[in-house]
Formats: structure tokens, C-alpha cells, sequence
């Protein structure tokens, strides 16, 4: 080997022993880098400004220190700031972790980073330098042998493809007790040299999927794994041949986008949501690494990608990471979830090991020849020694004979399981029963597929998972959807036109109200402007939507996507006109204390109820049906429901009444009428009014808050309706496979449930009345599959606003996830104040000490307590223990009249159907709006 020859670092692997075990540990951390690519010429044509900076070689530091975290200072192994080659990057970041493969380690490089953030073209720098190196290495190693072997895969959707086979079906991951995951029946081709090597690279690179989408013309729709497996062998001075093999996979992810930064639809969209969906994983992966928490539950599974990575996560491997970003200021937040990555990643520590293989065959060689030398050293004359060396060759052969006899064992058991296995192959194929017969433990035990059956099971479990949604997607006829569609767009218009009526009257009301201090008369003036802008806003709403003969779906759902902009704007608006209500109340209160109490009262629900805010119709919530008086609200006019005046009248009749109790005759005349009369008449009418508009102002946000729901939903329906008819390449490897029992499906799929309610922040209540309903019931499957493909949908859908969730990465929560989280202490709050009268003292202290809350203040105690429940998604008895304390508390009982499975039911209805949609009749508690 050349002195110039890279080679891991002396500190980084531990010296050989001379009795060479297997393999050898060394524990290091994963080398993070990151890589700032120059301006693109798109961003340079919209003059977009450069908001990072890099004061040298390790930090990069936030242009805009206000915007951003308190320090915006962040430090990793190097920073690559716009001017460096990708040679630099190779050398100074990825080089020594390459080499370790050819010293018997796994390595695996990877990049990381927004999609067009620059990934594709460092991953091609690393592996043209990476090949060149290696083959300079193995020139110059003469006194070694090197065989080497190219596979490459890619996961496109949640497949996995071989990229030098692609016509083949997507492959499956098995798992493998020694070598952890394996791709079953992924081609390996031996390679000739660097030539045929870098050949093979771009013929799979030509075969990769890319699409365009508005951030960039090549974007990659899957995560590509080039890997070669390196076996080095080398003749020791003893003349035994030592083998050392391990791979380097080079790792080019697929991007992280939002849809709405990307423009992606249909089939973009899809491949968006699973390549989101994956690298969510892969955060989580890295920042439950990170917190030390080996011990604990690594989600690898919940993706292919990370089942495949599993041991260069925290495993058997040296990492290193480039993390790629773009510096422009339009992409900060993006980056920002990029560096917040990259700082989780730097504390994995990983466990790599130096694999040797020693050939079974030659240590029976070696042995043999050790025994001939021993026995030629008892018939040399020496006879001191001789006692000795006899017991020592007793020793050997003894070990020689107890290989024998378990390789003899070993290879009984083998052609036991194998016939097993015949046996039972063909009494499937004369019945044509799938097989039955469980092989015994230990004939399980060494058969090499054993735990593919295992990973076979849950494979098949998820996509049985998927099939009922499928089937009962593809039976929907499209023009179903398109009448749904059109009913939302009608129920749309019906809003705004309904907004529109009802901010006129808030309009004349408010702007009566001329009273109370500074302040107040400031709160007045901005609540004016706001009505005024979503007076504006909601006439946007198209009125009329032109409708083709033959509805295309994509048009469909391409325009109600359109329309999003302006609900969301009509939503904030809303959250305004809220806040200025708020204050509003505040100021008429300070003027009465009397009327003080009952708002602030109201004022401390948790969730503000439309119409009433009583509390059996709250505990109801959130996801009773409308309470009856409330039924059918989802289809008539503000009129009809009163909503604008407390005393519940009629269009016609609420003009004089408001004209009778408000003061908007007064300040029309103010010299005119009893001032003394007027501030009397205000205390109590403009107290009403606020409340009603205030009840009015939280209905309409709510009804908002549906229909962006619905929408969602159409969507998925849609795509699963594509991909039901495109027809899912999962379904077809599954012929004559056991089916699943119900109740491991039941148990799978509530698991999941209970994470994702986990990680949506849903409401606890929402989950107590979820749990102790549905019991796995043959009834239940239709509301599970809903609650979990709404759970799905809603965790994209915050994790899109926050990229990879930054809830989960610590970083500062985004809009939706911080105001669910808020929405959810509130709750807990709430929950903390029945405890003393829900439950009895005993009861209490009986829990207190049960859960270990310290004796502290009163109402500490009871929060600590609340603050307990439905904190462990991973414990099934923390759950279940959770389910039954908040029960008690909201009063909720399994038989109780307000229990009703109906009341989860969700939109799936034929258009003939007249009953309204009604799902969560507090939807924005979910989706925090
Ligand atoms: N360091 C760099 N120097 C010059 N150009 C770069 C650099 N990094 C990236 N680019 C250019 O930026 C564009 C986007 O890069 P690339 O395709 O590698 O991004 P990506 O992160 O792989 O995107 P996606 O995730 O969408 O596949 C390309 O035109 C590429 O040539």
C-alpha cells in the first residue's frame, strides 16, 4: 500500500489481537457536514438575497439574527460555503468514512437537504471521487486481493426497485438475524474496474425516477442506495488468508418539498407525500438517536427507507452526512429544518465493527495444521515439555471433534427443515390450502428464512391495512366525487355569501360601540378594518364556477386546491376578528364587574362552542354530533339560526330589535336620549351582542376549518382512487397467503392510531371516546380505517407546515402544531379542573400515588396528574389507565347514552344520501385552524 494511501485513522480502529475475533467495536459519531450551494440562476433572476453566512470552516451563521433562533449561530465537523468543489467535499467530508469499507467497516454516505438544494450533484462528486480513490488504493495494494460488487435500489412510493433490474417486481425487505436488513433478490454484478464500475453508476442513474416540478426541471422522486461490497483478502505472515468485507453505500435521499412551494399535483403530489412521509421518519430515527434513547423504540420500520439505512443509523457502520441547502432568504425555513437535522444528527453515535470473515473450511485447515505441528513437536526429544504439549493436543483435537459434531448438527437440521419444507410445499400444492405447518422452534431457528417470515407477516399485515381502503376507494364512481366537489364548492359560496350578511351587521354593530378608554376605541378601530378586508376576501370566492359537461378529477381537484389561498386568508381574518372580540368583551367587562364573571367564565373553555357554551354539549365534544338543536346547521343561513342576536329572531325582526337594544340610535344622536338610560341598555345589550358574535365568529372558522377538511379528504379519495385503478403493484404477490386474524389487524392498526394521536397533539378526549368505543368489532373496521387514514392525512399535513415536524425535532412548533398544542393544554387544563369534583378524595389520592405526584400545591397536583394521561403511546397500560381517568372526568361512559359509534361516521356517502356531513362537529380542535 502506498504511504499517500487514505486509510481510517489509527485512533478509529482498535489494533487487531492476535487470536483474531470476528469482529471488533468502535463506537464514533456521525460526521456532519453541510453544504451551501450558489444562488441558482432562477434565484438569481428573482434577486432573491443570500441569508447565511460563513465566518469559517465549521459555523454558519443567520444573516437575519431577529427572524430566526436567539444565536442563529450553528457549528458541525465543516461548512462548504458556495465556492467549494465537490472535491473539497469529498476529501474533507466523506473520504475517511469511504475508506473505512475498504478496512472491513460499513460506511455509508448520505445527503440530506430541501429538494434543488444541491444533493444529486454532491452525491455525484463523492462517488466519481470515491471511485477513483479506491481503484488508486487498489492498485497500489499489491500484497491484497479485492473483489468487489455493485447493486443499486431505489424507493419510489414506498417500492423498492433494483435499478439494474428494473422490470422485475418491487423487491422485499427481509430481515436477517446476522446482517440486519436485507433487499430480497436485489442483482449484484462483480465489477470488472473502475470503468465498468462508473458505467454501472450512470446506467442506474439513467433509470432513476426525476420529474420536474417548479423548484427544479431534474427532481428526484425517490431516494437512490448505490452500494458496493468490498471483500479484501490477505495473506498473514502464517500464511492463513483473512478476509475482510463490508460495503460503502452512497445514498442520494429524495428531497423534502412543499407542495405549495413545488406547485406538485396528481401524481407529484403523491410521490411528495411519501417522500415527506419517509424523511419524517428518518428525523425521527435521528432525533430519538440523538436523545441517547437507544434503549427505547427506534421506529426503523415505519419506512422502508430507514429499515434499509437501519444499520448505518446507530448501527454496525461509520456515517458520514452532507447536508445540502440553498442560501437564498426564500428558502430559510426550509434550511432551517435542514440544520435542525443536522445538529440532531451529530449526536448519533454509531457502533461500527471491523468484519472478518474467516472461512469455516480454513479454520479446520488451520487447526488440522496446528495439531500436525504439535504432534511433530511430542515426537521431538524433548521431554520436559512433552507432558504439556500432549495435554494441549488432546485439547485441539478435542475442539476439532466438537466442530465436527456441530457442523454435523448444523447440517442434520438444515436437510430436516429443508424437508420440512418440501413436505409441507407440496401439501399446498395438492390442496391448494396455504400452508399451515410452523416449523419447530429449533429447526426455525436455523433456517435462514425464518425471519422472513416474520417481516413477510407485517408486510402483509400493512397491506391488508391498505386493501379495504382500496376496495372501498375503487368501488367509488368518479363522478360521485365530482358531485362531491361540486357540493363543497356550493357549501363554499354559501359561506362566503353567509360571511358577507353577517359582517355587515358586525359592521353597524361594532362600529356603534364608541365607548371605554383608549385602547378600546384602538381595539374598535382595527376590528372595523378587519371586517372590512374579509368583506373583500370572501368576495373572491368565485360565485360562479363554471362546470364542464364531463368533469375531469385532476381539474377538479386542481381548482379547489386553487381556492385554498383565499379560505386561508378568510380563516386568519376570522382569527382577528376574534382576538378583537376578545378584547372587546374584556373592555365592557372592566366597565361592569358584574358582567365580568359569566365572560370570563366562558372566556376559560377550552373550546369555544358555537351557539352555547353548556357544558353537557361540551363534554359531548369533540366529536359528538351536533347536539339537537344544532342539527343540521351545516346547510342553513345565519338567519335561521339566529346567530347574529342573542334573542334568536328572525332577518326582518332582529333589524328593530338591534335597532331597540344596541346603542346605534344613541350615537346617531347622541344629545338626544338619557345618557344614564343608554350606558344601562349597553351593559346589557352590547354584552349580549358581543357574545353572539363572538359564538358567531368561532362557528364559522369551524365551518371553515370542515370544509378545508373535506377537501382533503376528496384528495386522497382521488388518489387512492388513481392508484386503485392504476392498479398497486403491492397486491400482487399475496395469492394464497394466510389471512391475518382480525383482531392482530385491529391491534396493528390501533397502535398506529394511538402514535399518531400522539404526534397530531389530538385532543384527549377525542382519543378516551375513540379507545373506549371501538373494541374490535367486525362494525368497528370502517371507523378505524377512517380515523386512521385521517390521522395520516392530518400528520402530512402538519408536518408539511413544519417540513420534517419540527415539534418533533425540537425546534420552535409551526402554526397548526403550536396552536393544537395549545389547544391541548387548554384542554388539560380544563381536565385538571374536575378532578376535585369528578372524582372522590380517595380516588384522587389513591391516583396521585399510583402515578407518583408529589404532594404540592392543590391545583398543581391535579395538572400534574392530568398532565400524566395519554403520555406514553407506546404503553398500552398508560393508555388504557389514561382512557378510563379522563372518562370519569368528562363524565363518558362506554353504554352512556352520549356514546354512539355514529357519531366518528365519516363523508363516504353516495350523493342520493341526504344527511350533511357531520364528522367531527369540532374539527378545529383537531386541525387547530
Ligand atoms: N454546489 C453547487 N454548485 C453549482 N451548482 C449546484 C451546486 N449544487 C447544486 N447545484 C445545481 O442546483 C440544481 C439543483 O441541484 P440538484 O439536482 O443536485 O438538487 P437536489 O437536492 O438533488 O434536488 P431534488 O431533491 O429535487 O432532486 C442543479 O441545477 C445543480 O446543478
Amino acid at each position: 500500500m502506498s504511504a499517500s494511501a487514505p486509510v481510517t485513522p489509527a485512533k478509529k480502529i482498535r489494533s487487531s489481537p492476535t487470536t483474531t475475533p470476528r469482529k471488533q467495536l468502535q463506537e464514533d459519531k456521525i460526521l456532519v457536514t453541510v453544504r451551501v450551494r450558489p444562488l441558482t440562476p432562477r434565484e438569481l433572476a428573482s434577486y432573491d438575497l443570500i441569508a447565511w453566512d460563513s465566518p469559517d470552516d465549521n459555523t454558519l451563521v443567520s444573516r437575519n439574527l431577529n427572524r430566526h433562533n436567539a444565536l442563529g449561530t450553528y457549528t458541525f465537523d465543516k461548512v462548504f460555503d458556495q465556492s467549494c468543489s465537490n472535491k473539497k467535499v469529498y476529501e474533507q467530508g466523506a473520504k475517511d468514512v469511504a475508506f473505512s469499507a475498504i478496512n472491513g467497516i460499513n460506511a455509508t454516505i448520505f445527503a440530506y437537504g430541501q429538494t434543488n438544494s444541491g444533493k444529486t450533484y454532491t452525491m455525484r462528486g463523492i462517488a466519481d471521487n470515491v471511485i477513483h480513490d479506491i481503484y488508486a488504493h487498489i492498485h497500489n495494494a499489491v500484497e491484497s486481493k479485492f473483489v468487489l460488487k455493485f447493486s443499486a435500489l431505489e424507493i419510489y412510493n414506498e417500492n423498492v426497485i433494483d435499478l439494474l433490474n428494473r422490470d422485475c417486481a418491487p423487491l422485499r425487505l427481509l430481515d436477517d438475524p446476522e446482517k440486519g436488513t436485507i433487499v430480497d433478490k436485489l442483482t449484484e454484478e462483480v465489477v470488472n474496474d473502475a470503468q465498468h464500475l462508473r458505467r454501472l453508476i450512470s446506467a442506474c442513474e439513467a433509470q432513476r425516477q426525476v420529474g420536474e416540478t417548479s423548484l427544479n426541471d431534474r427532481s428526484s422522486r425517490s431516494h437512490q442506495i448505490i452500494k458496493l461490497s468490498i471483500e479484501s483478502l490477505l495473506q498473514d505472515a502464517s500464511g492463513r488468508v483473512r478476509s475482510l468485507l463490508a460495503s460503502l453505500s452512497l445514498v442520494d435521499l429524495a428531497g423534502s418539498e412543499r407542495a405549495a412551494q413545488t406547485n406538485a399535483d396528481g401524481a407529484r403530489l403523491k410521490e411528495g407525500s411519501h417522500i415527506n412521509r419517509s424523511l419524517l421518519t428518518l428525523t425521527t430515527v435521528i432525533r430519538k438517536l440523538s436523545g441517547g434513547k437507544k434503549s427505547g423504540h427506534i421506529p426503523y420500520r415505519d419506512s422502508k427507507l430507514t429499515r434499509i439505512l437501519q444499520s448505518s443509523l446507530g448501527g454496525n457502520a461509520r456515517t458520514a452526512i452532507i447536508c445540502t441547502m440553498s442560501p437564498a432568504l426564500s428558502h430559510v425555513d426550509q434550511s432551517r429544518n435542514t440544520l435542525s437535522f443536522a445538529t440532531s444528527a451529530k449526536e448519533v453515535t454509531n457502533n461500527a465493527q471491523v468484519n472478518m470473515v474467516v472461512a469455516e473450511k480454513q479454520l479446520v485447515k488451520d487447526l488440522q495444521k496446528e495439531v500436525t505441528r504439535l504432534k511433530a513437536e511430542l515426537l521431538s526429544p524433548e521431554p520436559s515439555s512433552s507432558k504439556c504439549l500432549r495435554s494441549l493436543l488432546r485439547e485441539k483435537e478435542h475442539i476439532i471433534q466438537q466442530m465436527e459434531r456441530e457442523m454435523n448438527e448444523l447440517k442434520r437440521e438444515r436437510d430436516l427443515a429443508q424437508s420440512q419444507l418440501e413436505v409441507a410445499r407440496k401439501l399446498q400444492k395438492e390442496t391448494k390450502e396455504p400452508i399451515q405447518c410452523v416449523p419447530s422452534r429449533q429447526v426455525a431457528k436455523c433456517l435462514s428464512f425464518s425471519s422472513e417470515n416474520v417481516s413477510e407477516l407485517s408486510e402483509r399485515k400493512a397491506h391488508r391495512r391498505r386493501r379495504p381502503l382500496r376496495q372501498s376507494t375503487a368501488s367509488i364512481d368518479p363522478s360521485t366525487l365530482v358531485h362531491e366537489i361540486r357540493k363543497l364548492e356550493m357549501r363554499q359560496r354559501q359561506l362566503g355569501q353567509e360571511a358577507n350578511h353577517a359582517l355587515e351587521l358586525l359592521h353597524k354593530e361594532v362600529s356603534s360601540h364608541r365607548v371605554g378608554n383608549k385602547d378600546a376605541a384602538e381595539t374598535i378601530a382595527k376590528l372595523l378594518s378587519d371586517i372590512k378586508d374579509m368583506h373583500a376576501n370572501i368576495s373572491l370566492i368565485p360565485d360562479d364556477i363554471e362546470v364542464k359537461e364531463k368533469g375531469n378529477l385532476k381539474e377538479e381537484i386542481g381548482r379547489l386546491i386553487s381556492e385554498e389561498n383565499t379560505i386561508a386568508s378568510l380563516e386568519e381574518k376570522l382569527e382577528n376578528v376574534q382576538k378583537s372580540l376578545d378584547k372587546l368583551v374584556l373592555y365592557n367587562g372592566e366597565e361592569d364587574p358584574d358582567s365580568r364573571t359569566p365572560l370570563k367564565k366562558k372566556k376559560t373553555l377550552p373550546f369555544k362552542m358555537s351557539n352555547n357554551g353548556s357544558m353537557p354539549n361540551f363534554i359531548r365534544s369533540p366529536c359528538s354530533p351536533a347536539p339537537s338543536n344544532l342539527h343540521g346547521v351545516e346547510n342553513r343561513n345565519p338567519e335561521s339560526r339566529g346567530l347574529l342576536s342573542p334573542v334568536n329572531i328572525s332577518q326582518n325582526k332582529r333589524t328593530d330589535e338591534v335597532t331597540k337594544i344596541t346603542p346605534i340610535s344613541a350615537s346617531k344622536h347622541p344629545n338626544s336620549v338619557d345618557v344614564r338610560k343608554i350606558q344601562m341598555m349597553f351593559k346589557t345589550a352590547a354584552e349580549d351582542n358581543i357574545r353572539s358574535i363572538k359564538s358567531y365568529v368561532t362557528e364559522l372558522k369551524e365551518r371553515v376549518a370542515k370544509l378545508q377538511y373535506q377537501k382533503q379528504l376528496l384528495v386522497c379519495q382521488v388518489l387512492e382512487l388513481e392508484e386503485a385503478n392504476d392498479g398497486g403493484s403491492d397486491d400482487t404477490d399475496l395469492g394464497g397467503q394466510t389471512p391475518i386474524p382480525r383482531h392482530l389487524v385491529f391491534e396493528d392498526q390501533r397502535k398506529q392510531i394511538i402514535m399518531l394521536w400522539h404526534l397530531c397533539h389530538v385532543s384527549i378526549i377525542h382519543r378516551t371516546q375513540f379507545f373506549m368505543l371501538f373494541r374490535g368489532e367486525p362494525a368497528d373496521d370502517i371507523y378505524v380505517e377512517v380515523e386512521l387514514r385521517r390521522l395520516t392525512w392530518l400528520e402530512q399535513h402538519l408536518s408539511e407546515f413544519g417540513n420534517a415536524s419540527p415539534a418533533l425535532l425540537g425546534d420552535e412548533p409551526a402554526g397548526p402544531v403550536a396552536s393544537s398544542i395549545k389547544a391541548l393544554k387548554q384542554e388539560r387544563e380544563y381536565l385538571a379542573k374536575r378532578v376535585s369534583t369528578k372524582l372522590s378524595a380517595e380516588e384522587r389520592e389513591m391516583l396521585y400515588k399510583k402515578w407518583d405526584i408529589p404532594v404540592e400545591g392543590k391545583q398543581r397536583r391535579r395538572l400534574q396528574l392530568v398532565n400524566c394521561l395519554w403520555t406514553d403511546p407506546l404503553n398500552m397500560v398508560n393508555v388504557k389507565e389514561s382512557a378510563e381517568i379522563v372518562a370519569k372526568l368528562v363524565g363518558f361512559c362506554e353504554s352512556g347514552e352520549h356514546a354512539s359509534k355514529e357519531m366518528f361516521a365519516l363523508n363516504f356517502v353516495n350523493p342520493s344520501d341526504k344527511k350533511a356531513w357531520m364528522g367531527w362537529n369540532l374539527i378545529s380542535n383537531l386541525l387547530h385552524l
